[in-house]
């Protein structure tokens, strides 16, 4: 069970201190999917970063079984099981995609499962499998090709942060499809950042993250309807028809 508590992010800008994200507290349980949803601008992705161990938190902690993994490096909370995909994804360039696969795996990965794992994510595995991971690739490309080394090992956790960005449409299916199957397994607990509403039908929680904080949080049958026309309306949230829910 992943626990995050009262955990905050400060930055300093031009002397002066802003709060990115205040006093955000919650859990995922074993096998339990959490989607975290919330205007543009609101903290999610700052979130991630924080649970990544990219930024260090201002204050709270967070603790993976039991353990406090607060001031874990990147690398040691990969080792002690969280598997991350960036909303922007970073290129590896002299380095080919079975290498990077194989990397993420944590040991060689035979040509039938590195294709596997492309396949899932809906890349023709033979035309992608010796190229380099660098900057020829289409955002899309890297993107899913990154979601693909998330998937080549099993973690206790994994953070998606915005996985529908830049993926096409059949992508995005298989995509779904993927999570669907992850969460039936209940083997990884997931947490998806997103605003793609059938990601966030997915959910078994839902969180909405709103300047800086936690607006709600729940169970989804009990926050959907908050999103979809419910009281987001009031605050000029509104719900792009089969698209994003928030923002222009
Ligand atoms: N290092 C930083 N310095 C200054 N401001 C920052 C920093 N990091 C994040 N912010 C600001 O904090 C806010 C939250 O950003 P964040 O990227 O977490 O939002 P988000 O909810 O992921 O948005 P989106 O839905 O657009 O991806 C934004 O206003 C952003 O400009």
């Amino acid at each position: 069970m992943l626990q995050v508590e009262h955990l905050s992010y400060d930055v300093v800008e031009e002397g002066k201190q802003s709060e990115i994200l205040s006093d955000v507290s919650f859990t995922v349980n074993d096998g339990e999917m959490l989607v975290i949803t919330g205007p543009n601008g609101g903290g999610k992705s700052t979130l991630a970063k924080l649970l990544m161990g990219i930024n260090k938190s201002t204050a709270g902690t967070i603790t993976l079984d039991g353990q406090d993994i607060t001031d874990y490096t990147i690398d040691e909370r990969a080792k002690a099981g969280i598997g991350f995909a960036f909303q922007q994804p970073p290129r590896f360039k002299g380095m080919t995609v079975r290498r990077l696969l194989s990397l993420a795996a944590g040991q060689p990965l035979d040509e039938k499962t590195c294709c596997n794992l492309l396949s899932s994510v809906g890349l023709c595995a033979m035309e992608y499998i010796d190229r380099e991971a660098d900057a020829t690739l289409s955002g899309g490309e890297m993107k899913r090709i990154e979601i693909a080394t998330v998937l080549a090992k099993q973690h206790k956790i994994c953070v998606f942060d915005e996985p529908e960005a830049g993926i096409d449409l059949w992508s995005f299916s298989m995509l779904i499809k993927r999570f669907e199957q992850i969460h039936k397994e209940k083997k990884e607990s997931l947490i998806l950042i997103s605003h793609q509403e059938r990601i966030i039908q997915m959910a078994d929680r839902i969180m909405v993250i709103s300047d800086g904080k936690v607006e709600s949080i729940g169970d989804a049958k009990d926050i959907m309807p908050t999103l979809f026309g419910g009281e987001l309306d009031s605050c000029e949230c509104r719900r792009q028809k089969g698209g994003e829910l928030y923002g222009e």
